[in-house]
């Protein structure tokens, strides 16, 4: 008589070809037959053709099919589930792959030995244009110069904006994790322990932001509209090229920014809500 296991030859891992002769489990052959003295039910699909459609199915799908006692119902279904997050899975490493090859290979300002090492100046003092600390103080410095009410609301909402900024970049970065390229000399100014992480890049979120910013605000004049544009663009690149982030991270970083431009467009203070908050808080 068969054991409980035998029964249900779904569980334990096994596969459902677990000969059970004198309460023992050996696997068998896959393309053998099974053994005569097995049930009727245990049987069905003894066939060499139904036994290697078996012996292609993972565990998991192995599982599913014990609804179906291996009348092989069901299984298109089970194939579309099966099949897409594995897909997935197969795009996403073959994604991060180039993303690692192609970052390490455009990282060629990392050190001053490297291959582009005498550009690297150049490249740091981009850096510095994007970096948090001279926009924040620069917009601070016009909102105090400023003497028309709609030059202090400009740059009141780019303030806010810049401050957005960087609680957004910090907690997507403490959430992701994603450590910087090995190759990054981790030399760069005034940082939070946050900014040991790369993804997203919070020079290029700040790019994006405050390139649409300016292009929506302050900049008509087309020639330096398009020097916005090559800015933004420019600072995106030498984090690359500096070896401070991955490609995925910029592109993420310009993505995200670009958002949070809709955020700030959203949440503009205008001096009638902003008399309101200031009224609240006397
Ligand atoms: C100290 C202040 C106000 C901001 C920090 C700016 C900074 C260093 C961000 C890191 O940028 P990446 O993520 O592009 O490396």
């Amino acid at each position: 008589m068969p054991s409980p296991k035998s029964k249900n030859p779904v569980h334990g891992g096994g596969s459902p070809v677990l000969g059970s002769s004198n309460g023992r489990y050996d696997f068998m052959s896959l393309t053998k037959p099974l053994n005569r003295s097995s049930p009727p039910h245990q049987r069905q699909g003894s066939d060499p053709a139904t036994a290697r459609l078996r012996a292609s199915e993972s565990p998991t799908r192995r599982r599913g099919s014990s609804s179906s006692t291996g009348s092989g119902q069901g299984l298109p279904e089970e194939d579309g589930l099966r099949l897409n997050p594995s897909f997935i899975r197969v795009a996403l490493s073959s994604l991060l792959a180039i993303d690692l090859w192609m970052s390490k290979t455009m990282g060629v300002c990392a050190c001053e030995d490297s291959s582009w090492g005498s550009v690297r100046p150049l490249m740091k003092l981009i850096e510095i244009s994007g970096h948090g600390i001279p926009w924040l103080a620069g917009t601070a410095y016009c909102l105090y110069k400023s003497d028309s009410a709609t030059g202090q609301e400009v740059m009141l909402n780019l303030f806010m904006g810049l401050l957005l900024d960087l609680v957004l970049v910090t907690i997507v970065k403490a959430v992701v994790r994603r450590r910087r390229p090995a190759h990054n000399r981790m030399d760069m100014f005034a940082t939070f322990s946050v900014d040991r992480f790369s993804f997203p890049s919070g020079h290029a979120t700040r790019a994006a932001m405050c390139g649409r910013f300016l292009l929506a605000h302050l900049v008509l004049a087309a020639p330096l509209r398009f020097l916005v544009v090559l800015w933004a663009a420019l600072v995106g690149l030498s984090r690359v090229l500096l070896g401070r982030h991955n490609v995925t991270d910029v592109m993420f970083g310009f993505w995200m920014g670009y958002v949070q431009y809709n955020l700030i467009e959203m949440l503009w203070l205008s001096p009638q809500t902003l008399q309101g908050l200031l009224g609240q808080l006397a």
